[in-house]
């Protein structure tokens, strides 16, 4: 039976959101129906609202989403209703050629659900953000997008690992393969900027070196694990980098802001056959200028990193497992919980860079 809920609707582009009856079918095959725990406001959720990402209006918003599934379609063998999972943007087909050459964070192939899901009023189809939609009480995704997890975590912590934090996290450990002993800079320190600084702790980096304009942020960045601090409005961040590197450089920088100064910053900020992580989404008319011996000359790799380069079912269990045992604080990107109803006025908090993450708890 279709069930009626609550759900925050970005109606149109810079329309505030609101809050509305959608319908949520049952479960097909491959499908299920989460009942959400927590949903983390993401800027990805800012951008969708704006009419930056598409113009598919309305959007059911929020991504970044704990909950209990509810209800599994036909076939549906990996979860089961009761299950404590953290949904993910894709769920991967495991037979394109991205999946079977072991990089299924670009399969594009997803075998993602038709959501399906429609607003109650006037039955207009509803388009979730990043296929997921889960500022509501329930969604309907593919089964492939539950990753089970050890439901000992708080929901609001685990919700996180859906998007921003795993996407800092993972451009560490995954896409950077920071290592034991190496120097690390990483350049904006919003939530995605502070996973990566706890990816590169994780990891065993010697030194952690925070950059960004705003000293708040920089506070933020210290708890997280860094060992230095960069203030870019008060020192070229560069010659800072590498002051603190011996005079060569960070062996992985990692940028996450977005924008061709940062990006630039970073190519120079490496040492000699060093690593780049581009983590930052740039606009489509961003250009980033290089002289092509620079780029010949310093060697080493240039590379992006999308979603942390994660599998799921791999890194989100392992990461559960490390914040269980006192090993990883993902408690403290949660700047505070709040209600369906206050969505609006988180992104407000965002914009102004006063928050980390505001979580929706249900
Ligand atoms: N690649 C991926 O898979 C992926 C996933 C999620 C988010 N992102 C992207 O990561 C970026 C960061 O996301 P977020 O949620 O942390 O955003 P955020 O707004 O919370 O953080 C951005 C940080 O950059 C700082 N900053 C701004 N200009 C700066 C400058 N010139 N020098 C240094 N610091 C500067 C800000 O003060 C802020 O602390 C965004 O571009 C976002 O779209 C990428
Ligand atoms: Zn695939
Ligand atoms: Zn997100």
């Amino acid at each position: 039976m279709a069930q009626e809920v609550r759900g925050v609707i970005a109606p149109g582009k810079d329309e505030p959101v609101r809050i509305e009856t959608i319908v949520v079918p049952d479960p097909g095959p491959g499908e299920a129906v989460v009942s959400i725990r927590a949903c983390g406001v993401c800027h990805t959720d800012l951008h969708y609202k704006q009419g930056g990402i598409s113009e598919d209006f309305p959007f059911l918003l929020g991504h970044e989403a704990s909950g209990i599934v509810e209800s599994v379609g036909e076939g549906v063998t990996d979860v089961a209703p009761g299950d404590f999972v953290i949904l993910n943007w894709r769920a991967v087909c495991g037979q394109c050629r991205a999946c079977l050459r072991g990089r299924p964070w670009y399969c594009f192939d997803t075998h993602n659900a038709k959501q399906r899901m429609t607003l109650a009023s006037t039955g207009q189809e509803l388009s979730p953000a990043l296929g997921i939609g889960a500022f509501a009480d329930k969604t309907l995704v593919a089964a492939g997008q539950c990753t089970k997890v050890d439901p000992a975590v708080a929901p609001e912590v685990a919700g996180l690992l859906g998007c921003g934090v795993m996407a800092g996290i993972g451009a560490a450990i995954n896409t950077g393969n920071v290592g034991r002993g190496d120097t690390v800079a990483v350049i904006g320190c919003g939530g995605v900027g502070d996973a990566a600084i706890a990816g590169a702790r994780l990891a065993g980096a010697a030194k952690i070196i925070a950059v960004d304009i705003d000293p708040r942020k920089l506070e933020t960045a210290k708890k997280l694990g860094a060992t230095h601090l960069v203030n870019s409005r008060e020192s070229d961040p560069v010659e800072a980098v590498r002051e603190m590197t011996g005079g060569f450089g960070a062996d992985v920088v990692i940028e996450a802001v977005g924008r061709p100064e940062t990006y630039t910053q970073a190519f120079y900020a490496r040492d000699l056959a060093g690593t780049v992580v581009l983590v930052g989404v740039p606009t489509p008319e961003m250009k980033l200028e290089l002289p092509l011996l620079d780029v010949f000359g310093r060697g080493g790799a240039l590379k992006s990193s999308w979603y942390g380069d994660c599998l799921p079912s791999r890194d989100f269990p392992m990461l559960i497992d490390l914040h269980l045992q006192g090993r990883l604080d993902l408690g403290a990107f949660v700047t505070e919980t709040i209600a369906l109803d206050g969505v609006e006025e988180a992104f407000e908090r965002m914009h102004h860079g006063d928050v980390l993450r505001s979580v929706v708890t249900f």
